[in-house]
């Protein structure tokens, strides 16, 4: 399998403040890697140096073999590169089927289409696929705000992956979320990585989701990593229990 994602050496300083601190590691085409660590280990500014919201200090970021150290987040876009962020990022007043092809515009480039008219760039038809499999029918039509949490939180991951990106990075996609809509966001996102062979990278702080969705784990630690495996060998490795019982 090759490797969609190749991050070598990254490391990023705030004053004297180490949060990434070498940083290494490579995303498989198909693949889901979980990424976990106590608060503050530096999980969020590894994913902002990769996704062009933050200059790294140093080391380098290759997307497919490209050098895509320093891009800027639209340009990373349209590579094929999508986020979702911890807090929830959907327009409350617009319909679930609206913010889907808002995304889809996104992942285009072309927010400009929102200026100069409701042209949907040809993504009704691609929202409603993402609604047919996120399950979100039923809602289609609603305002995103009237949604329960959870289910805004499934529209949230919905959106970020209009336009068929080739990597995704979810930050908290479970944060909040309640038991009986996590299955159903657990179940859509393996269904998405198994059926359309998208490639993710997920942030969480919910242990049973990340052991059980993600094929390896890597584990980070003072800016480090502490542990890449298969969530069974991280499970148990004593460096990783130490980090969690030590805080
Ligand atoms: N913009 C910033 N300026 C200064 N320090 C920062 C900045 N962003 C993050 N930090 C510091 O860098 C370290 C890593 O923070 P980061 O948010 O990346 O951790 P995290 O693992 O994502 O935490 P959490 O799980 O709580 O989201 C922390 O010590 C944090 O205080």
């Amino acid at each position: 399998m090759s490797a969609v994602l190749e991050v070598t050496d990254i490391k990023k300083n705030f004053g004297g403040i180490s949060a990434v601190d070498g940083v290494s590691f490579d995303v498989r085409e198909g693949e889901i890697l979980g990424l976990i660590g106590p608060n503050g280990c530096g999980k969020s500014t590894l994913f902002n140096c990769i996704l062009g919201q933050l200059t790294p200090s140093d080391g380098e970021v290759k997307l497919d073999g490209k050098v895509v150290t320093g891009l800027r987040p639209a340009e990373l876009n349209k590579l094929g590169v999508s986020r979702t962020f911890q807090l929830l990022q959907v327009f409350p007043k617009l319909s679930v089927r609206e913010n889907l092809i808002l995304a889809g515009q996104e992942h285009q480039g072309n927010m400009a289409s929102r200026l100069v008219g409701r042209s949907d760039a040809g993504l009704t038809e691609a929202a409603n696929q993402m609604i047919g499999f996120f399950k979100l029918d039923h809602l289609a039509a609603e305002p995103a705000g009237g949604l329960s949490y959870g289910q805004q939180k499934l529209l949230d991951a919905a959106m970020a992956f209009m336009g068929g990106p080739r990597l995704v990075l979810l930050d908290e996609p479970a944060g909040g979320v309640n038991p009986s809509m996590l299955a159903d966001l657990k179940d859509r996102l393996v269904a998405i990585n198994r059926e359309k062979n998208a490639t993710f990278v997920v942030i969480e702080h919910n242990m049973e989701f990340v052991m059980s969705l993600c094929s390896r784990v890597m584990v980070m630690a003072e800016g480090k990593v502490l542990a890449m495996g298969r969530p069974d060998e991280v499970r148990k490795d004593p460096a990783v229990i130490e980090a969690y019982l030590g805080h």
